[in-house]
């Protein structure tokens, strides 16, 4: 007996021992501390070294990511280090000129889309034969998005949105306590009346993120999808809201049998979502056929350019109706996962500075013509203030502290990933004089987390602080008058190259566009009084997303009388 359990003690030594001299080997042999010459003057990325063969960095990413990533940061000076995972080494970028050159690499469109396809599989659902027809056909459906980032497509899509603002900012929150004859962002933005008649108006306490949110999806789509979508649909968004919550599960294309309850929501929403989006594609067919539709699909004729001229090319090169709705759901998410959860940053972040707030308003008060109708029935009836219209251009042009909130909001709120597979010995080159090179060997994977510069203290001085004014470059203009802007200038939150965000300029003008209206017809507070303190947040795919709900109370703010001056308020 007491043989059998030496047997097993040395056994258990022996597993110990080698498991001990595996570890130190594994560091002993793992990493390269400092970046060795490779050919010429390339360089190979340093690499820290790690204690799991095999595994390598991979548990340090899952368990502690971005803290992990901004130490690595800290102790790589150069802008790019590397990690061992799962057998594979993963080049993180940091350094904007690096980046840059990672984005702007020519590589062929293929190879740009090979990592695109496994995302439109696990995310998007996008069949095989289906994806095979849209490699064949990506130039022209790239070529599609002229309709959404060039004009005249810009200015048609930017003008049904201003023309839904017009029609609804006075409905953004309607302070009515009957769930008949409040607007559907509000039923999903847990509205709760805490004063229906005070003095200075009432006051409604809501979900700050779902309101705004909702209200951009259900206000913003009809200039993409058309008008008769969003009222056909009104429970899409709320499923594409649990959608998105899993999407970073379904992109690992973990298993549908794995019973994980997120994954399992996420893949349910997602069916019910294509269900609808599939119902949309057959009545467009029906559309463009001229066939008869069912009368709540009367008005087709005002679906956006993009998405005709996308259902064209693909029935032109037979995507199966099931593609077809898989691709809508791709760009669906993309028109409102990114900026309708910015929005809701951008106002928290002004209302609670009241200052800036102010500074803001009075800026934008030029370009945004709201009025007080004259009342004739007496102060018993509420006459709603008229948005008449906003000068977009002037917003984007001549309001630099509003723009300088837009750039903080994507600095400190978005964290967009690009990811690239290397599919041959790849150098980067960084431009200019002492520009570094850098190889990146076949097989290899590059990241660049944006967050990593956009939280980088040597480039943002107290890089957690959301302060809009860094932004803000003073120049002289010709006539030798001083001028304020604001530009991105090392931040590339829309990514580049050839993947980069079709939406970009959209998104620019909703974001201003949607905070213009709301800061000007109403005032926010926290609740009871208390303080705005600083959010909990988590990441959620590109963005943060509030770790509690952000309950603010929303009141009307007063609006000028017709012909009354502005300096008169
Ligand atoms: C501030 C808000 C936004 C941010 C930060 C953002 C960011 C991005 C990024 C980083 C990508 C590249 C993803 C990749 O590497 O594959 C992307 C792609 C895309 N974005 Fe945006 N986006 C925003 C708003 C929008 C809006 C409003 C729209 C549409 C109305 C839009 C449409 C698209 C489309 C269609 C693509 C995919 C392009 C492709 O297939 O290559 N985005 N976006």
């Amino acid at each position: 007996m007491s043989r059998v359990n030496e047997t097993h003690q040395s056994i258990a030594v022996a597993v110990i021992a080698t498991f001990l001299v595996l570890l130190f080997t594994t560091k002993a042999l793992s990493g390269s501390p400092t970046t060795t010459a490779a050919k010429g003057n390339q360089k190979i990325p340093s690499s820290p070294s790690y204690w799991l063969p095999f595994l390598g960095h991979a548990l340090s990413m899952a368990f502690g990511k971005d803290s992990f990533l901004a130490g690595m940061r800290s102790r790589f000076p150069e802008g790019i280090f590397s990690l061992k995972m799962a057998g594979r080494m993963h080049h993180f970028i940091y350094k904007p000129s690096l980046a840059a050159a990672l984005l702007n690499l020519q590589r062929p469109a293929e190879d740009e889309q090979m990592l695109a396809n496994r995302l439109l599989e696990s995310t998007f659902g996008v069949s095989k034969k289906d994806q095979a027809i849209y490699n064949k056909i990506f130039p022209e459906a790239l070529a599609q998005y002229k309709h959404l980032s060039s004009e005249p497509g810009l200015s048609e899509v930017t003008s049904v949105a201003l023309s839904q603002v017009k029609q609804n900012i006075i409905n953004l929150v309607t302070f009515s306590p009957n769930p008949m004859d409040q607007m559907e962002w509000e039923k999903l933005a847990d509205v709760d009346i805490i004063e229906e008649n005070a003095k200075e108006g009432p006051i409604t306490q809501v979900d700050l993120m779902e309101l705004t949110r909702n209200f951009v999806s259900i206000t913003v789509i009809p200039a993409i999808y058309g008008t008769d979508f969003v009222e056909n649909f009104p429970e899409i968004w709320k499923l594409i809201w649990v959608y998105n919550e899993s999407f970073v599960l379904l992109a690992t294309g973990i298993p549908a049998w794995v019973p994980w309850p997120r994954l399992q929501r996420g893949k349910l929403a997602r069916r019910r979502v294509l269900a609808m989006l599939y119902e949309f594609e057959e009545v467009m067919d029906r559309h463009l056929n001229g066939e008869e539709n069912d009368p709540k699909w009367q008005n087709l004729d005002n679906v956006s350019k993009l998405v005709k001229g996308r259902i064209e090319l693909f029935r032109k090169h037979g995507v199966s109706l099931e593609g077809r709705a898989a691709f809508d759901l791709a760009l669906l998410w993309a028109s409102v996962a990114n900026s309708n959860a910015l929005i809701p940053w951008m106002l928290f972040e002004l209302y609670r500075d009241p200052v800036l707030l102010e500074q803001v308003r009075e800026e934008i008060a030029p370009y945004v013509n709201a009025v007080q109708p004259e009342n004739e029935f007496g102060s018993a009836v509420w006459v709603p203030p008229v948005l008449e219209d906003i000068d977009i251009d002037g917003l984007i042009t001549k309001c630099p502290l509003l723009k300088a909130s837009y750039i903080e909001t994507l600095r400190v709120y978005s964290g967009g990933w690009a990811m690239k597979l290397m599919y041959h010995d790849t150098v980067l080159e960084e431009r200019g004089k002492g520009g570094e090179s850098f190889l990146l060997k076949k097989g290899t994977y590059a990241h660049i987390p944006q967050e990593l510069h956009q939280f980088d203290p040597q480039y943002f001085s107290n890089p957690t602080e959301w302060q809009a004014e860094r932004h803000i470059r003073e120049t002289v203009d010709e006539s030798g008058k001083k001028v304020l802007t604001a530009d991105m200038g090392t931040l590339r939150p829309y990514g580049g190259g050839l993947k980069m965000c079709k939406g970009r300029q959209f998104a620019l003008r909703e974001m201003l566009l949607y905070t213009a209206a709301i800061i000007t017809f109403y005032d926010m507070q926290p609740p009871r009084g208390g303080s705005w303190g600083e959010p909990q947040t988590r990441k959620l795919v590109a963005n943060r997303h509030p770790k509690k709900p952000l309950k603010v109370w929303i009141k009307r703010r007063g609006q000028l009388a017709e012909g009354e001056e502005k300096e008169d308020r």
